[in-house]
């Protein structure tokens, strides 16, 4: 632990897209500050921040620093920002793809800050794929994917999660649940082709190391669903279980991993199998997701694994219907905070 909050190791919070709840989300935060052992800088259109603020009625300062300069210890009422400034003005619920470039350009701060030592870790509030896409970037398919080509690494892993150990509700869900995905953003007819033995072994690799280094799990049981119906049902309803997952987790078990699977996706999720594991991976985006939104929407965190840098997220998007409202739930930018300040932590022993 720093001895110090101007010690504290600094989290780079990006605030997203222009038009969507991210500003405001850190607006809100700022308002109250959650108990962190964390600076937090803010990457975003100071301008931009201070209409919302006043928009709202909400008395935050918006302070402009200069990137090399310290960042001050979090105090209600303060933000602290980064400047980056807006290409096109923005209003709330309006989405404008000329903003595509800010919006691209507040994350490439956010990744310099982390690889050159001045932040510990960032956190992205959402963005908006679609205006990313139409402002002249027709291969983005996401924060995840952008971030593992600009860390110059082959493959990363998506993981959400619940609540941290810190705070969860043992009232509710004895541990956290984390589901991994072994394909990302990728249409559904697109991903039995995708998902082969490759893949499939480097993402399980990155998942079962990720979860020592980062979450301190010194052998990390993981469950692994098959891709079919009732895994398949012994190849009578579809083959990718008996050709590539099991023989894949079996290659995998003779290194040390300790994998259960495939299990039928419908059952996995329950109880009786998530008590004794520490993640689950899924074979696609909704299979996995839609299960942990279920369990905790607004209370989860999404993480990328493998980049060499701390990223970590919310688990929901930019939420246009509400933008400007004030009424969007902070909870979620929480918990990412503090998963990005407990891997920061984990990573730095
Ligand atoms: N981390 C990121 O950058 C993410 C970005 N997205 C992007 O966001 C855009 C919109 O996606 P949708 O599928 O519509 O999902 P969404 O999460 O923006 O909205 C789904 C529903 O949840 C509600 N909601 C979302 N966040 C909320 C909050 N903090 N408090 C209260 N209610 C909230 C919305 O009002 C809406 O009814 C898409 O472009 C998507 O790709 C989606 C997920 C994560
Ligand atoms: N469903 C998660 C999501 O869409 C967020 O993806 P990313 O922008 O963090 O890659």
């Amino acid at each position: 632990m720093p001895s110090t909050q101007a010690e504290a190791p600094l989290l780079a919070l990006t605030s997203g897209e222009p038009a969507g709840i991210g500003p405001e989300l850190t607006l809100a935060l700022a308002r109250r500050w959650p108990a962190l052992a964390a600076r937090v800088v803010v990457i975003g259109d100071p301008q931009l921040l201070a209409a919302r603020a006043a928009g709202l009625g909400w008395a935050v300062e918006i302070e402009p620093l200069d990137p090399a300069a310290p960042v001050p210890p979090a105090r209600d009422g303060h933000l602290p920002v980064w400047p980056v400034a807006l290409r096109r003005p923005s209003h709330p619920g309006v989405l404008d793809p000329g903003n595509a470039d800010y919006v691209l350009e507040t994350l490439d701060v956010a990744i310099a800050a982390c690889r050159d030592g001045r932040a510990a870790a960032m956190v992205t509030a959402p963005l908006h794929k679609g205006a990313v896409i139409e402002g002249g970037h027709p291969g983005f398919t996401g924060h995840t994917e952008y971030l593992r080509d600009a860390c110059g690494v082959e493959e990363v892993v998506m993981m959400l999660a619940t609540m941290t150990a810190s705070t969860i509700d043992t009232r509710r869900a004895p541990r956290p649940l984390r589901v991994a995905l072994a394909t990302t953003h990728l249409p559904l007819a697109r991903v039995a082709e995708a998902l082969d033995a490759a893949l499939l072994t480097r993402v399980t690799r990155i998942l079962a190391a990720e979860l020592t280094r980062c979450f301190g799990i010194a052998a990390p049981r993981i469950l692994v669903s098959g891709l079919n119906p009732h895994a398949g049902e012994d190849g009578h309803l579809g083959r990718e279980e008996l050709e590539i997952i099991t023989p894949t987790l079996e290659r995998l078990r003779a290194e040390g991993l300790d994998l259960v699977g495939p299990l039928p996706a419908d059952t996995l999720f329950t109880p009786r199998h998530l008590n004794d594991a520490d993640a689950v991976l899924a074979m696609y985006h909704d299979q996995g997701l839609p299960v942990l939104k279920y369990a905790g929407f607004g209370q989860a965190a999404n993480i990328t694994l493998g980049l060499g840098i701390v990223r970590t997220s919310v688990d929901h998007g930019t939420a246009l219907d509400l933008a400007g409202s004030g009424q969007a739930d902070v909870g979620s930018l929480r918990v990412a905070l503090e998963v990005a300040c407990e891997m920061a932590t984990h990573r730095s022993h």
